[in-house]
């Protein structure tokens, strides 16, 4: 069924819900940006103390500095969702790895400490990333490693500067499969946890449909109908428009059940909502009231186009060639109409209807009846 949404007053102002995406983005960025403040301020103390070069620290927080402002406008603006990684963790691990080799080409007393820097990157970043790219960004970063021996090898500058680079080149390169890994067990668990999250939300939204439907019919069942009747009702007391209420029974169903079978009778049933749904096109319920019994809600729809629609129903349901459920099937029902008031209650709604059905019922069967006070 479905309700005009409730009018918003003039002059109210519509918010939007925020972008949850970019705010977890911008979150996460802001996160890192303050790693790399922290290690900024390590350069500066370092470079206070005198044990390095100032130029190279300012040069490196510059760069820093002007590639967070960067980064910080593309996650701001929302730029960043355009990108094949919406994440932005590659464009981060490329600032790193630039912060890193800065590093290691400006201030050598760092270099120890600048490695462990990317390795935490990498480490931050790994479950964001596929694993090619991890591989990629790794195969670079032993690239990038491998300068400083090749260095010391090519301009040997002291006794133990070639042993000692390439003691910290295999210790750096050693940690990357363990890296990889991780990267690679955060990824698998995270993904995990998305399909069971999906998985979930698909059973509980099954399971929501059914708990609404009526087994055999798969109209609206009575418990839904209920709900669906009181929304109804809100609907006509906030719009004043009209609300019929019909209740339709099926003449001599039991005969049915007794000379045709059980079964014949639940495809009767089957059939009737089928056409009941087919011919009440609309913001209309069909719902299974019990046994033989459905409720029909008519929205914003006056008694004498409800008791025409019902005759037009009861007429498709008495032609309709029921040969292909069972030969000699003949189906004609009973309705009652009631113009619902706004402020009925559901019982006093639906004790109306269902004088009005009693009253087509006594009448001779096969009609359409109004209530009448
Ligand atoms: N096949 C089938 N029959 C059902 C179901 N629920 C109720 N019935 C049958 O519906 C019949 C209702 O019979 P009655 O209450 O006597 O009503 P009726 O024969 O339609 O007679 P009137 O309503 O007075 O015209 C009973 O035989 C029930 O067994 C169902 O889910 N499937």
């Amino acid at each position: 069924m479905t309700f005009a949404p409730t009018d918003i007053p003039a002059g109210a102002r519509y918010s939007p819900a925020p972008d949850m995406a970019r705010l977890r983005r911008l979150r996460r960025f802001l996160f890192a940006a303050l790693g790399y403040g922290a290690l900024c301020v390590l350069l500066v103390i370092g470079a206070w103390v005198g044990t390095m070069s100032g130029r190279a620290v300012a040069i490196v927080c510059a760069f820093c500095l002007m590639a967070h402002l960067a980064l910080y406008a593309a996650f701001y603006t929302n730029a960043t969702a355009h990108w094949k990684e919406p994440t932005g963790a590659l464009a981060h691990l490329f600032v790193g790895f630039c912060v890193v080799a800065l590093c290691c080409a400006l201030i050598p007393e760092f270099r120890g400490v600048a490695l462990q820097v990317f390795f935490l990157i990498i480490a931050y970043d790994a479950a964001r990333l596929s694993r090619l790219q991890i591989a990629v960004a790794s195969g670079l970063m032993v690239c990038g490693l491998a300068l400083s021996p090749l260095n010391a090898w090519l301009f040997p500058s002291g006794e133990h500067a070639l042993q000692d680079e390439l003691l910290n080149f295999v210790m750096a390169v050693a940690y990357l499969p363990a890296l990889m890994g991780i990267g690679h067990v955060v990824r698998s668990a995270q993904q995990r946890q998305r399909r069971q999250k999906e998985a979930l939300e698909t059973a509980l939204s099954q399971l929501q449909a059914l708990s609404e439907r009526d087994v055999l019919t798969g109209a609206t069942n009575r418990r839904q109908a209920m709900v669906l009747f009181e929304h109804a009702q809100t609907h006509q007391r906030q719009t004043r428009q009209p609300l019929s209420v019909c209740l339709l029974d099926i003449d001599f169903f039991k005969q049915i059940n007794d000379h045709h079978g059980h079964a014949v009778g639940d495809r009767v049933l089957r059939g009737l909502v089928e056409l009941a749904r087919e011919s009440l096109a609309g913001a209309h319920t069909v719902a299974r009231w019990g046994g033989e019994e459905f409720l029909i809600l008519m929205l914003d729809t006056p008694v004498p186009a409800a008791v025409q629609a019902m005759n037009r129903l009861r007429e498709r349901l008495r032609d309709h060639d029921w040969a292909s459920v069972a030969p000699g099937v003949q189906v004609d029902v009973s309705v009652g109409v009631y113009g619902h008031r706004p402020d009925d209650t559901l019982s006093q709604a639906l004790e109306r209807v269902d004088q009005a059905l009693y009253a087509a019922k006594q009448q001779g069967r096969g009609r359409v009846v109004q209530y009448r006070a």
